[in-house]
């Protein structure tokens, strides 16, 4: 954002108004002198004054856009939370499927349904993969579904590029665990907005994300955006997100942002923290920019029109 131009200083032509409302020297030889008490009262009154302008300009610097709540902590290991959200009428323009779109809505998270091992191993897949290229600037994906890497300012498609040699890249134990943890992640949204599990499939894009501080090159570097992933993407339903790192000990800023007018809600990832939630605006959200290290997620996304559904990736 382009920073607010200040006013140019004053010209030296008002220097004889300032001249005019300097006091006389009489008078001011006149005026009474300050008590101790006064100068006492005058120097705490000027240092509270101080630890609240110090407090503000910290609150503002830690929260960028003034979060207020924080969801999930990095440092709590929650077997489970949920806040129920007024479905927007985001779906209404939609096919409806019913017992799956949406009409109960809401975000929860999760720290029990993937391992914190299970998350280690998969960011290894993510690192295998984003080791053949990533983007110049802040943020690169793969797509493990269509095969496409961010490489320099573009993408490839690692499938097309590599024919049957993506086998020395990707093992079948990689795609297992992967089609693994799509289903309890799948099982998990199910419970939370009961539904059945097979009423949801798989949808694109699904596809992991590496950010980091690197200045944006192109538009796709641009995640801090708000958004609606049901705008956005279309297909979506459900969202979820698989984080793969640990807020402050892997990376700065980057924390996930819910969108609510007064009070912002913050997730903090956290390897192996499942946060899923609605696609509709009533969960608008963004991510923060990230100020140092790399963060790594999935996005996991479902639909409920069999039309849009994926494959999980496999070898052919
Ligand atoms: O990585 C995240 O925390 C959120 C990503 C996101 O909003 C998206 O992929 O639509
Ligand atoms: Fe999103």
């Amino acid at each position: 954002m382009a920073p607010q131009r200040r006013s140019a200083p004053r010209a030296a032509a008002d220097s004889g108004a300032a001249e005019r409302r300097r006091p006389s020297r009489n008078k001011k030889d006149r005026a009474p002198q300050e008590t101790p008490r006064e100068m006492w009262l005058r120097t705490v009154g000027l240092g509270a004054g101080l630890v609240l302008a110090a407090f503000l300009l910290w609150s503002s610097l830690g929260t960028e856009d003034g979060v207020t709540e924080v969801l999930a902590h990095r440092g709590e290991v929650l077997a489970g939370r949920f806040i129920e959200v007024p479905c927007s009428e985001d779906y209404d323009g939609h096919r409806m499927f019913e017992g799956c779109t949406p009409r109960k809505c809401g975000r929860g998270v999760t720290d029990i349904v993937i391992t914190r091992e299970e998350a280690q191993r998969i960011r290894s897949i993510a690192e295998k993969g984003f080791s053949l290229g990533g983007s110049d600037g802040g943020a690169s994906i793969l797509d493990l579904h269509s095969g496409a890497l961010s490489v320099g300012k573009h993408f490839v498609n690692l499938y097309r590029y590599f024919g049957d040699k993506i086998q020395n890249i990707f093992s079948e134990e990689d795609f297992q665990l992967y089609r693994d943890v799509r289903q309890k992640v799948q099982l998990t949204i199910a419970k939370a907005f009961g539904i059945s599990v097979s009423s949801l499939y798989l949808t694109k894009p699904t596809f992991f994300s590496r950010m980091n501080s690197s200045e944006a090159r192109t538009a796709h570097d641009e995640y801090w955006h708000a958004h609606v992933d049901k705008v956005t993407y279309g297909s979506f339903d459900y969202t979820s997100l698989l984080y793969l790192s640990d807020y402050l000990e892997d990376f700065g800023g980057g924390r996930f942002v819910f969108m609510e007018e007064g009070a912002n809600k913050t997730v903090e990832p956290r390897a192996g923290r499942v946060s899923f939630f609605t696609s509709g605006s009533e969960n608008l959200h963004r991510v923060e920019k990230v100020h140092w290290g790399t963060r790594y997620a999935i996005t996991i996304a479902f639909t409920c029109n069999p039309d849009h559904s994926i494959e999980d990736p496999a070898f052919t």
